[in-house]
C-alpha cells in the first residue's frame, strides 16, 4: 500500500481542461469531473528508477511481473462517489489487488489490478480499480498495425472526432507525469516495442468516452471501460456516445472504423 496527501491546486484541472478542447468545469462548485483525478496525486518517482521502456522498475506499485514485459493499460472501473474539491487536501491510497496469468490471442498475459482509493474531508470519492496488463516482448520486426492511415469511415450522428497527434500524446503524458516511451519516442514505439506509429494513452481513450458523455450535460458517475486494441496517433480517434440514458454504451474506434476501447458510463440522472 502506498499514499499520497496533497492540496488539490487548480492547474492541473485547467491544463487538462485545455488539452481536451473542453471549458474548465466550475471547481468551486461541482469538483473534478469523473477521471480527472488522473491528473492529481501523482507518482513521482527517481529518474534513476526509471526502466528501460520509461516506466519505474521499482519504488511504486506495481513492478512488472519479469525483465522485459510490456506493460499497457487494459482498461479499469472508476466511481465516483463524491466530488473531489480543489483548493483542499485529498489523499490517495494505492494497493494492488490481483495478479492473474492469462493466455489471449496475443500470447502470455499478466494481468495486474491495481486500487487507488481517493478520499477527502468527509470520506471516500474516487474508488478505481485499473487494469495493467503486461505482455511479452514482441520482436521488434513485427509491426503491431498499419503504418498508414485507412480509409476514413463518415461520422454517425451519435460520433465525433477528437483530434490526435504527437504534441496531444506528449502534453498528456506531461499531465499525467507518465514516461512510457510508446507515447511519445517513436523510435523506440517502432524498433523495441514494434508499433508503427505512437500509441494513444488508454486513459485518454477513457477520458474521451467520459467527456463525450459530459458534453450532452449529463454528470457521470461510474465508467468501466476497457482497451481492446493498440490505436497508433496516425489512425484518428472517433468517439461514440448516445445523448440520452442512464447507462451509455461508448466507445472510441479509428477513421478506418476498427474499435480500439469501449465502455459503459453510468449517469444517474439520465
Ligand atoms: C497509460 C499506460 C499505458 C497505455 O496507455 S498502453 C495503450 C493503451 N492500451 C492498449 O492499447 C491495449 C490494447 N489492448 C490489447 O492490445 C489487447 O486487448 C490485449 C490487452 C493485448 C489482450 O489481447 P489478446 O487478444 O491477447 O487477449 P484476449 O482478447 O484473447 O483475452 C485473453 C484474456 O484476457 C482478458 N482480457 C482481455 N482484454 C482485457 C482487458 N482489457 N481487461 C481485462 N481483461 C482482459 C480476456 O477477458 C481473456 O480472459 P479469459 O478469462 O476469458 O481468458 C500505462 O502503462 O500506464
Amino acid at each position: 500500500m502506498t499514499e499520497r496527501t496533497e492540496v488539490l491546486q487548480p492547474e492541473p484541472a485547467v491544463a487538462l481542461a485545455r488539452l481536451l478542447g473542453v471549458p474548465p468545469p466550475n471547481l468551486d462548485t461541482d469538483g473534478l469531473p469523473l477521471l480527472w483525478h488522473w491528473v492529481y496525486l501523482l507518482d513521482r518517482p527517481l529518474q534513476a528508477d526509471l526502466g528501460p521502456d520509461g516506466h519505474p522498475v521499482r519504488g511504486v506499485v506495481p513492478a512488472p511481473p519479469a525483465p522485459g514485459r510490456r506493460r499497457m493499460a487494459a482498461g479499469g472501473r472508476v466511481t465516483r462517489t463524491g466530488p473531489l474539491v480543489v483548493g483542499r487536501a485529498a489523499t490517495r491510497r494505492t494497493e494492488i489487488v490481483s495478479t492473474t496469468d492469462k493466455t489471449g490471442r496475443s500470447g502470455p498475459l499478466t494481468f495486474v489490478v491495481v486500487r487507488h482509493t481517493l478520499s477527502q474531508d468527509d470520506g471516500v470519492k474516487v474508488i478505481e480499480e485499473q487494469d495493467i496488463v503486461y505482455r511479452d516482448a514482441a520482436p521488434a520486426a513485427t509491426p503491431a498495425g498499419s503504418a498508414t492511415a485507412a480509409t476514413p469511415v463518415p461520422l454517425e450522428a451519435d460520433e465525433r472526432a477528437f483530434p490526435v497527434d504527437p504534441t496531444v500524446l506528449f502534453r498528456f503524458s506531461a499531465l499525467t507525469y507518465n514516461a512510457h516511451r510508446i507515447h511519445y519516442d517513436r523510435d523506440y514505439a517502432h524498433d523495441v516495442e514494434g508499433y508503427p506509429g505512437l500509441v494513444v494513452h488508454g486513459p485518454l481513450q477513457a477520458l474521451v468516452m467520459a467527456e463525450a458523455v459530459r458534453a450532452t450535460g449529463a454528470t457521470a458517475t461510474a465508467i468501466d471501460y476497457r482497451v481492446v486494441a493498440p490505436l497508433l496517433h496516425h489512425q484518428g480517434l472517433v468517439v461514440r456516445s448516445p445523448a440520452t440514458g442512464s447507462s451509455r454504451r461508448v466507445s472510441v474506434r479509428d477513421h478506418g472504423g476498427r474499435v480500439t476501447a469501449n465502455g459503459l458510463v453510468e449517469t444517474p440522472a439520465g
